[in-house]
């Protein structure tokens, strides 16, 4: 459902105006309304080719002023196709969230769709906003365009006539966006404002996006669900260089289309997470995906039967998108085998019946894998990062994890010290605590070892209670890790 509201500063104060100047305000408005019925009037009793040539007067009178100025049209419907021209929508979003339109001081639409956080506040067509970029001025006004000339002198402000309702289809006739700048500011509008405008509005479009995740069912992906991942890179504990390469690194890969297509290849990204259990990798991809607003498609290569499965479900992935296989070293024999072979059921039932069969051709092997992710298949989608992750680094085969495979490999580690206070202040809200020279003594002196995951655990328990039994907790924990029983694993993440 969608609302639309008018907002008139005039109306507001009139209504809130004390008696006189409430008088005078009436007689003011009197006097605007009899002006208002003069021209309704001379547009009802003049005919239409007279006022096309007064129009013509008007602009030949008004020409001197107007030789300074450059005009450009941004029509909302493309002139040939009559599609709707995508540069209207992200000017009409770029005017929102710059917040010109709710600066203007006269009539403002208004309108909120459910889908929507936010209400949208449009132009209409009584006002001109004036925008300011790098020091350039430019100012933008909306007008439709007439059906029988669609010279910019035959254009009339929206409002006038039709009403402006729902979006687009109380509007009577296409309408345009009308930016004026000065003539020696035009190139500075063509190469650099108007891009500016097109990023500001992507760039909005993007952060409310809502994220995506799938997973697959054999060579199927599932239906999407909502991803709500909290992981970001804020609430990530680890290594600040590391984080700021990985941050970098995202940021130059969303960026680099035109590098990408430059050096011919294919616009996509490999990172290899490794490291033990509970260090963070999960919440890293989750942190990722926030940052770049991407869909997440978790394939669980266990449930898939063939390369060709594989391929197809590549393929079937979009574009802006994080494909993650998890603990790549126990879902696939890196001699080429599977691990678990075993078919399901309906893929036997389709054997017996003859049909074309997942197991009648060859399982998953490390060449369908390779082939997927950067064969002349990986093409089908572009602006794609492949994430891998493993406990064991080591075992697998290099050729997976190669440079141009596995872009950036991401040691995700131990807590260190720096890790650990970014947790407590994060659980905690302190930054300090008595218990804190004993442990970093542990940690960098002795050298004990303790994961995120084990850190957060025990902070989790005393987020309403005492810090300093969450303190002792870790000390216990990291003094654990340095006991010589053999049972102690210290890649017990307890998750
Ligand atoms: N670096 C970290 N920063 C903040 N919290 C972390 C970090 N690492 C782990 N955690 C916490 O531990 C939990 C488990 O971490 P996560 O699942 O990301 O680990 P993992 O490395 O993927 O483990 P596994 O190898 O078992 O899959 C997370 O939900 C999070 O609360
Ligand atoms: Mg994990």
């Amino acid at each position: 459902m969608a609302f639309e509201m008018f907002t008139s500063r005039g109306k507001m104060g009139l209504a809130g105006g004390q008696r006189p100047s409430a008088m005078a305000l009436q007689d003011s408005s009197n006097y605007l309304l009899s002006w208002v019925g003069y021209i309704l009037l001379a547009r009802t009793l003049i005919p239409p080719e007279i006022q096309w040539v007064l129009k013509k007067i008007w602009a030949l009178i008004m020409r001197p002023y107007t030789c300074f100025f450059c005009i450009f049209h941004v029509y909302e419907r493309n002139v040939e196709s009559g599609r709707v021209n995508d540069l209207f929508k992200l000017v009409e979003l770029y005017l929102d969230i710059s917040g010109l339109c709710k600066e203007a001081d006269q009539v403002v639409l208004a309108t909120k769709h459910k889908k929507e956080k936010n209400i949208l506040y449009k132009l209409t067509g009584r006002q001109k906003v004036e925008d300011n970029y790098k020091g350039v001025k430019v100012w933008w006004s909306l007008s439709k365009v007439s059906n029988d000339d669609d010279s910019p002198q035959t254009r009339e402000p929206i409002g006038r006539r039709g009403k402006e309702t729902k979006e687009g289809k109380g509007r009577d006739k296409a309408a345009e966006f009308v930016l004026k700048m000065h003539k020696k500011d035009k190139q500075f509008v063509m190469t650099e404002y108007l891009d500016h405008v097109i990023a500001e509005a992507n760039e909005f479009k993007r952060q409310q996006k809502e994220l995506k995740l799938f997973a697959n069912q054999h060579t199927r992906w599932s239906k999407s669900y909502t991803f709500k991942h909290p992981s970001t890179f804020e609430t990530l504990a680890m290594d600040p260089e590391l984080k700021a390469a990985v941050k970098a690194d995202l940021d130059n890969f969303r960026k680099s289309e035109e590098y990408f297509r430059r050096v011919g290849r294919a616009w996509k990204r490999g990172y290899l997470l490794y490291g033990p259990p509970g260090t963070g990798k999960s919440s890293m991809i989750a942190a990722m995906a926030n940052y770049l607003k991407y869909d997440v498609y978790d394939l669980e290569l266990t449930q898939v039967y063939s390369n060709d499965g594989l391929k197809k479900l590549f393929r079937d992935t979009c574009s802006r998108s994080i494909v993650v296989i998890e603990d790549i070293d126990c879902s696939l024999n890196l001699a080429g085998k599977r691990k678990n072979t075993p078919p399901p059921p309906q893929d036997i039932r389709e054997l017996r019946r003859g049909r074309r069969s997942l197991i009648s051709q060859e399982n998953v092997t490390l060449s369908g894998l390779l082939n997927s992710v950067d064969g002349i298949w990986s093409c089908t989608t572009e602006e794609r990062i492949i994430i891998f992750t493993t406990n064991h680094v080591e075992k697998l085969d290099p050729a997976l994890i190669r440079p141009g495979r596995m872009d950036m490999r991401i040691h995700m580690s131990y807590c260190s010290f720096h890790s650990f206070k970014e947790l407590v202040r994060s659980y905690l809200s302190i930054d300090w605590h008595p218990d804190f020279d004993e442990i970093r003594r542990l940690m960098e002196e002795e050298h004990a070892l303790i994961t995120p995951a084990q850190v957060t655990e025990r902070l989790f328990e005393g987020v309403h209670g005492d810090p300093t039994a969450c303190m002792r907790a870790v000390i216990d924990a990291l003094r654990g890790s340095l006991n010589p029983n053999p049972n102690f694993c210290a890649d017990d993440s307890g998750n």
